[in-house]
């Protein structure tokens, strides 16, 4: 069986692209992190969510995944508040970013652990939208306070990569990984 240890319903939607037959535990692990490397770090959190899971399930095949944006030297995770969210979308207007996934797949005693990423092109977006924007959508449980897959795809101009990694989980990045395990 496989286990998405996530709280996330867009990776259940996603995950079910790969798999119809899936549970979800959510992990208790907590989500701080003094690793300055954005890859780095979401691999080791993605690592610590899936190790969380797979004490309860040691058997079965577990998912984790952990997704930030960089941007000019800076890790976005979720925000804080409205005006850390704020500060977010003022940072990436009209520049590229970076939205890092790490998924870590552990199976009886096996763990495969990777990071990807894909660049994000915005174009500038004006105050007076970005208030909008924070009224109309919930981006307090989004990395870099937007989504792409809402109505912030009317901010992107481009993309290099997968599009699914930066909704969450790079749906054939996990497929790959799976495979190497014999889990599809
Ligand atoms: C950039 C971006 C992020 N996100 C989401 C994906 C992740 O759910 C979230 C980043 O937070 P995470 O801490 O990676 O995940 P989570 O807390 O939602 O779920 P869990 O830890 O239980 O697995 O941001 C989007 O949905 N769309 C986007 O465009």
């Amino acid at each position: 069986m496989v286990i998405l240890a996530s709280a996330s319903p867009r990776r259940r939607d996603l995950l079910a692209l790969i798999t119809p037959e899936f549970e979800v535990a959510v992990s208790g692990a907590d989500e701080s992190c003094d690793i300055a490397d954005p890859r780095k770090m979401v691999r080791f959190l993605a690592e610590k969510k899936a190790a969380s899971v797979a004490q309860d399930y040691p058997d079965e095949t577990v998912i984790g995944a952990d997704t930030v944006v960089e941007a000019g030297g800076e890790v976005f995770g979720k925000p804080a508040d409205f005006e850390d969210a704020r500060r977010m979308l003022r940072a990436l207007s009209g520049n590229v970013h970076f939205v890092h996934t790490g998924v870590c797949v552990t199976c009886g005693g096996r763990k495969i652990t990777e990071a990807f990423t894909t660049k994000v092109f915005f174009r500038p977006l004006d105050p007076q939208e970005i208030e909008e924007y924070l009224a109309q959508e919930n981006v307090m449980d989004k990395a870099g306070a937007y989504a792409i897959q809402g109505s912030a795809a009317r901010f992107v101009e481009g993309i290099e990569g997968c599009f699914f990694n930066v909704v969450g989980l790079p749906v054939s990045g996990l497929y790959g990984m799976l495979k190497k395990l014999d889990q599809v």
